[in-house]
């Protein structure tokens, strides 16, 4: 079964008596186990279409089925347990709280289910040591480089074990050598799983060398085959 399964997505943003039309038409089908590249021109609905795959956001009209889950009949309780439990977020700035240390980080997906930090922790150092930092378990965010944060941060996105990582310039904020061992790293993640499906937003050249495939959005649209 497809990871992502959307159709004809349309977004409409309203700026006064301006429509903006964000996506319009955008279809597109991803099977797991692979890395996939969103690239396009500025403003073209990269941003958009990654966050109605995360159910950040709802489309204007189309359908969206993430890992089996219709997000359009989604309440907002439902959309944001989906996005806790189901999805995994990597962002440009990483997103680090930085008064917790490097596995509390990683834990803190349970604490929001309820769960306590502590009962995560052997996990939590498990997927430090997966992404190279089993000697930086108990340093906080200002004392880690660049690298080390996106790693400590791909860790916590794979917490909750879920099929979908979506990575919003993962290597935007870091220099070329790091860029390339965290997109190496993203494409082992995709890879650990047989189901698992990495989708990144990029501006990166080096993206396509190890991504699965590259999808090109332009005007709202994807470019070309989308199946
Ligand atoms: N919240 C919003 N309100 C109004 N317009 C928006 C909003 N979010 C995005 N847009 C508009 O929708 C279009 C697509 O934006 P989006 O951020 O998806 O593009 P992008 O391809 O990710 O661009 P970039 O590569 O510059 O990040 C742009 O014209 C943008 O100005």
């Amino acid at each position: 079964m497809a990871v992502v399964e959307a159709s004809n997505l349309v977004r409409e943003y309203r700026m006064g008596t301006e429509t903006v039309r964000a996506l319009d038409g955008a279809s597109l089908t991803l099977e797991g186990g692979q890395f996939v590249a969103v690239v396009g021109p500025s403003g073209a609905g990269k941003s958009t279409l990654l966050h109605i795959v995360g159910a950040l956001d709802t489309p204007t009209s189309g359908s969206i089925r993430v890992d089996g889950t219709d997000l359009s009949g989604l309440t907002d309780d439902e959309a944001s347990q989906f996005r806790r439990t189901r999805v995994g977020f990597i962002f440009q700035f990483f997103n680090l709280v930085p008064t917790l240390t490097a596995w509390e980080n990683v834990a803190l997906p349970m604490l929001l289910d309820s769960k306590s930090l502590r009962k995560a922790r052997p996990r939590a150092v498990e997927l430090l040591e997966r992404v190279g930092l089993g000697d930086r378990v108990a340093h906080r965010p200002a004392e880690l480089s660049g690298g080390q944060m996106q790693r400590v941060a791909i860790a916590r996105s794979l917490m909750m074990e879920p099929k979908i990582l979506l990575a919003d310039e993962p290597t935007g904020n870091l220099d070329s050598k790091t860029g390339a061992d965290v997109l190496e790293l993203l494409a082992e993640v995709a890879h650990d799983e047989p189901d698992r499906l990495v989708l990144m937003v990029t501006h990166d050249g080096g993206a396509a060398q190890v991504c699965d495939r590259v999808v090109t959005v332009r005007d709202g649209r994807i470019d070309g085959r989308h199946d």
